[in-house]
């Protein structure tokens, strides 16, 4: 039996606050000096956009509809340029999203103490919390999260001492579209690079499709005094191979591109937004971009989201597809599982992908 997810972080326990020692999100009219970010908590913080010819100006991940017969390479070319973009027609009923919604909204509206039964450990994954990468940061983050790893029917017996089954079903078959979903898109994906099963053998689609793993981020980002100081969720690639993301109808993720800086990405109601992970990179031998993205707050509404973050099982040795590699190149990464590189992330953040870079011999 590989190590699962639930166990990635034993051998890196973190200390992060738990909301009993933050100030009361909603009571605030100032913001604290702890949740004031500046450019030196964030080099990003205050990327402006590149001038720009005016025509780029409202330039946004390309939106993708999954029964158009070129779905394949406008998905390649997504991955390609932007490494995100948003889905419709993706076969998900629009009645399990307004579930999922109602379940996160829920969640994070019980009672703080309710909420801290079911905090997340040292050690675990899973649990409500701030998220992981906020030790990397001298500043809070304005949201709150919940992680789900296996299965959340021990916390959401702790959260909802009544209605815990309706929530676990919610979650489960949440979890069981995004998986057929996400294996779709990896696929039509690496089509569109001329890398079909026989180049990855670990990811067939005929074998009992067990090779994958999953974890549920739900977040919380509230109503924000300041919200042009503040930082929802800072600025991250994900460890994933693909993550498969549910905003409500309020909008605040952003995507960065070298040339235009922060884009937001524009809810679209019943469409899913699609970012390419860390280990999609390394698949593709760099061809694929990781996208760094973040969340803002706003003033007015509540936001909230949830992110299906997929990836390969622990057993299984990522490294990039040989197809992909040129015949007289050394692929770009060393061969990596997952376990593996969430625990460097754990350690290095924005470094961990460099760490397993190859460097060319001169
Ligand atoms: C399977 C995963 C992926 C994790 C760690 C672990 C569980 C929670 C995920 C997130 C969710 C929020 C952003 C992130 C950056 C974070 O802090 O926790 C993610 C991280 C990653 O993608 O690296
Ligand atoms: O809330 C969002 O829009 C982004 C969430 C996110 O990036 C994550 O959970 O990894
Ligand atoms: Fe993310």
């Amino acid at each position: 039996m590989p190590a699962m997810l639930t166990d990635v972080f034993r051998g890196h326990p973190i200390h992060l606050p738990h909301s009993h020692h933050q100030p009361d999100f909603t009571s605030l009219r100032e913001l604290p000096d702890s949740y004031s970010w500046t450019p030196k908590d964030d080099i990003l913080f205050a990327a402006a956009a590149a001038p720009s010819p005016p025509t780029a100006v409202d330039e946004t991940i390309p939106f993708i509809d999954l029964d158009h017969p070129d779905a394949a390479n406008q998905i390649g070319h997504a991955c390609r340029t932007w490494g995100a973009f948003q889905i419709a027609n993706h076969g998900v009923p629009l009645r399990l999203l307004q579930d999922i919604e109602f379940l996160t909204g829920s969640l994070f509206g019980l009672p703080v103490q309710r909420k801290l039964k079911a905090a997340r450990s040292e050690t675990g994954v899973s649990g409500y919390g701030v998220a992981r990468i906020a030790s990397f940061f001298n500043k809070q983050m304005w949201s709150e999260g919940f992680t789900i790893t296996g299965s959340p029917l021990n916390d959401f017996r702790k959260l909802w001492p009544q209605l815990h089954l309706n929530y676990c079903d919610i979650v489960e078959e949440y979890e069981e579209r995004m998986k057929k979903l996400a294996s779709k898109l990896m696929w039509l994906a690496l089509s569109s690079l001329g890398v079909s099963e026989e180049d990855v053998q670990w990811a067939s689609l005929n074998s009992d499709s067990n090779w994958a793993q999953a974890a549920l981020q739900l977040n919380h980002y509230p109503v924000c005094p300041q919200p042009d100081r503040a930082m929802g969720l800072a600025a991250h690639t994900d460890s994933t191979l693909l993550t498969i993301l549910y905003q409500n109808n309020t909008a605040g993720l952003q995507v960065f591109r070298d040339d235009l800086g922060w884009v937001t990405v524009p809810p679209v109601p019943g469409s899913l937004v699609v970012n390419v992970g860390d280990l999609f990179h390394i698949l593709s031998n760099g061809l694929f971009k990781s996208v760094l993205h973040r969340a803002r707050v706003n003033q007015t509404r509540a936001r909230l989201s949830v992110a299906f973050l997929w990836g390969p099982q622990s057993d299984i040795k990522i490294s990039p597809v040989p197809k992909l590699v040129s015949p007289v190149d050394t692929p770009l990464y060393r061969s990596v599982t997952w376990t593996e590189y969430l625990q460097t992330k754990a350690t290095h953040f924005n470094k961990a992908l460099s760490m397993i870079r190859n460097h060319k011999e001169e």
